[in-house]
């Protein structure tokens, strides 16, 4: 890993065009590197967030983009909980990301057909590689630590061969996802959590600066060879002694 950055800003509000210029500047990067961006995408508030900020930005070119998700809910499209569903309604429709440069589950399978066809895909979408390397992926936590759908004491933490697995009993509904494993998540050249708000102070306490038990799902996420980002607000920040930065609204990370 090249430095984990633990960056605080005031609110929601100021973070939000500071993850746009870093997807951006990340999208540059890599289109320069190899012609085409990855992203990993999550669910929460960063479907909200994404969806204002980034066709916001001047000159957002998505031609070349690859959009995955780091997990995803095995629900139809046109269910409200459906993350591909949110995203095509709310980002998807608004930049010009082909429709072959999103790779989606086929929620009509079982949960373990799901996750073999999406894991599929994936192999699929990056030949070269034995396990893909995002680009950038973007992820949420949970306020008990979770993060994809990678929930705290769960077996799947143990992973270590499939890229995508399926799980049939999240703690937290709906019950059937498919999720990227650790072997994968800490594979990407880039990894971002984003993480607002007063309620997820003492779980960023726990997982930033560690604590008793055996370290939460979001505290394993460390990229073996990328970046890491913690992009957080002021309240989410309230219970932290480390060092962090505080560039303010017009940063450039
Ligand atoms: O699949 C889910 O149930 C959600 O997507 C969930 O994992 C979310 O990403 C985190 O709880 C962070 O949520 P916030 O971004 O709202 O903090």
């Amino acid at each position: 890993m090249s430095g984990r950055r633990v960056v605080v800003f005031p609110s929601a509000a100021e973070l939000g065009p500071a993850l746009a210029h870093l997807v951006a500047s990340r999208a540059d990067k890599a289109l320069l590197d190899h012609g085409r961006f990855s992203l990993g995408l999550s669910g929460g508030s960063l479907v909200s967030m994404l969806s204002k900020e980034l066709p916001a930005l001047p000159d957002l070119d998505c031609s070349h983009w690859l959009a995955g998700f780091c997990d995803e809910r095995l629900v139809p499209f046109d269910d409200g909980e459906s993350t591909y569903g949110l995203y095509k309604n709310q980002l998807f429709s608004k930049i010009n990301i082909p429709d072959s440069g999103v790779l989606a589950i086929d929620p009509s399978l079982s949960v373990q057909e799901c996750a073999e066809d999406y894991a599929r895909k994936l192999k699929e979408a990056f030949p070269k590689e034995d396990i893909p390397v995002f680009d950038l992926l973007l992820l949420g936590m949970g306020p008990d630590g979770h993060t994809c759908s990678l929930f705290p004491d769960h077996p799947l933490l143990e992973e270590t061969q499939k890229i995508v697995a399926p799980i049939g009993d999240s703690p937290k509904p709906p019950p059937q996802r498919v999720t990227m494993t650790f072997p994968m998540v800490n594979l990407a050249r880039c990894v971002v959590f984003v993480s607002t708000g007063g309620s997820k102070a003492p779980v960023l306490k726990q997982v930033l600066e560690g604590g008793e038990g055996p370290a939460l799902p979001a505290a394993r996420v460390v990229p073996s060879q990328g970046e890491l980002f913690w992009l957080i607000d002021e309240p989410a920040a309230a219970s932290l002694t480390l060092q962090v930065e505080r560039p303010g609204s017009a940063a450039k990370l």
